[in-house]
Order: C-alpha cells, then structure tokens, then sequence
C-alpha cells in the first residue's frame, strides 16, 4: 500500500452471472481526500460501492484499509466481527434512501445512541449528550430527540444519518446520492452542511453521484465510469474543466441524462 494511504483498491471486479457490474476498477484514497464516483445510470456505481463497503463480495480484485492502529489489512480476509466493528466505527455509510440507513422505528437520540452503544459506550447520560450535541451540529431541533425519522422531512432524515454516522468518527465515509430526490433547496443546505463537517473533521469520503455539480462541490478527485470501468480520472476541476475522453465530454455537456 502506498505511503500514506487510507484505502486501496485494486482491480475491482463484480460480475452478475454474465453481466459487468464493475471491472477492473483500481485507486488508492488518502486521509481527508474525497473522491466522487460519476458515470450515467448503470455504468457500475453503486456496484462498486456495494463492494467498497464489504455488502457484496467482488469476483476479484481486492481492498486494503489502514486501520486506526496503523495495520494494514485486507478488507474481504477479516472475519465477520472484525468487518463489521470497522463498519460502525471507522466507517460510515449514507445512503440515498435515509429508510435504508436509520431505524425508522427508534427515536432520533437513539438513531444516534445506537452507535455509540455499538462501540461500547454505556452511560445513558453521556450517550445522550453526544446525541444532543449532534442532533445540533446537523441542525436537527434538540426538542424532536425522541421523535422517529418517520416524522421527519426528507432533509431531516438525510442530516440525521449523517448524525449516526459520523457520532462515532469514522475517517471513512461511503455517500451513495446523498442529496438526490430532495428539493434543489433542500439540496444545497445540505451539501453545505455535509462540506462543513467534511472538511471540519477531515474525513475521507468515496460519494457516488450522478450530479456532476455535487461531485464539483465536494469532492477533490473524480473517477469516471462507463460500462463498469473506470475511463477517466483526475483532480475533480481538471477534469471537469477539461475532459479528455469523448464521453466524459458529453457527460460534462449535459449532453447525457447522467
Ligand atoms: N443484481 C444485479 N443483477 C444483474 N445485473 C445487475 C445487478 N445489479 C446491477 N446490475 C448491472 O450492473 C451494471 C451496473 O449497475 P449499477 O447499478 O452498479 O450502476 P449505477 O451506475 O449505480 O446505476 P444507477 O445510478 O442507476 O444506480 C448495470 O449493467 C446493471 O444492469
């Protein structure tokens, strides 16, 4: 791995019985860096993602992560309980849809307490507070703590996602669409709200997204994918100022519905 990195793919690839959902895919990602996945509707991005996030087994291919302690590790070799505390701890996953992310049927505070309890916390009183407090930070009214998400507006649901998500302080977060289907509105406070706590706290964040406008916003590199591979990668203005693979020229033309 090379020095400095947080995570490394190499040759990524998923098939579905005879269908490409990504090939090849090869990047390494560095503490703090935030790397958008662009590409039109099935070129492969949420497969990828499915695997970056251990969901899916990749046919081949592989994924090492530094691990807080400095130890190098191959994502798809730990076993099942190791996966899965890296998952709630130094990962965090927002997904498009905040039903798939929360639990519609708890509370906001416990949405939020959840992880903190996952990683072993068990003072009710503090577990509280820290919910509190990022209730807060993602601009969630403290008064709607022991509402459910199912109250929520759509925004609401996505901050509060991003509450239970960075709560324990990953350095890695997964956005799949984060800001798609809400209003343009809505969108923009919360790219704000997620840029602020991005570079606030330094995370590392692999977004997928088909908004060519979030990517720019957000993110410092961009892979772009057709047919499941990536055709062109670089520093996000370059290439979006400046791209050289014909399609990525009409994606960048809005030329193709992304
Ligand atoms: N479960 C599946 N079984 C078979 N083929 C699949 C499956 N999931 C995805 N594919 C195929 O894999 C390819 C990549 O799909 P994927 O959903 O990863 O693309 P995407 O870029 O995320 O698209 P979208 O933005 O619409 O979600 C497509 O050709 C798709 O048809």
């Amino acid at each position: 791995m090379r020095e400095g990195a947080l995570l490394e793919a190499r040759g990524l690839t998923k098939l579905y019985g005879p269908h490409v959902g990504c090939a090849d895919v090869s990047f390494d990602l560095f503490p703090g860096e935030v790397l958008a996945i662009v590409g039109e509707s099935g070129s492969g991005k949420s497969t990828l993602l499915s695997v970056l996030s251990t969901e899916m087994e990749p046919s081949d291919g592989a994924v090492s992560y530094r691990m807080r302690d400095g130890a190098v590790e191959s994502l798809f070799d730990l076993d099942e309980a190791r996966r899965r505390v890296l998952m709630r701890t130094d990962w965090g996953f927002i997904r498009q849809d905040a039903a798939q992310g929360l639990r519609m049927r708890v509370s906001a505070g416990g949405n939020v307490g959840e992880r903190l309890m996952a990683v072993g916390q068990r003072h009710y009183g503090k577990i509280r507070a820290s919910a509190e407090d990022w209730l807060a930070r993602v601009e969630i009214d403290v008064a709607r703590i022991d509402d459910k998400p199912t109250t929520f507006s759509g925004g609401m649901r996505q901050r509060l996602q991003i509450a239970r998500n960075l709560v324990t302080h990953p350095r890695l977060v997964l956005m799949d669409e984060p800001t798609s289907g809400l209003d343009v509105s809505v969108q923009a406070r919360l790219l704000d709200l997620i840029r602020g706590l991005v570079a606030e706290l330094g995370l590392a964040v692999i977004i997928v997204t088909h908004d060519l406008a979030v990517a720019r916003l957000l993110s410092h590199r961009i892979m772009v994918m057709r047919h499941g591979r990536v055709i062109e990668t670089g520093l996000t203005d370059q290439v979006l100022d400046d791209p050289h693979e014909p399609y990525t020229q009409l994606l960048v033309s809005s030329v193709l519905a992304a």
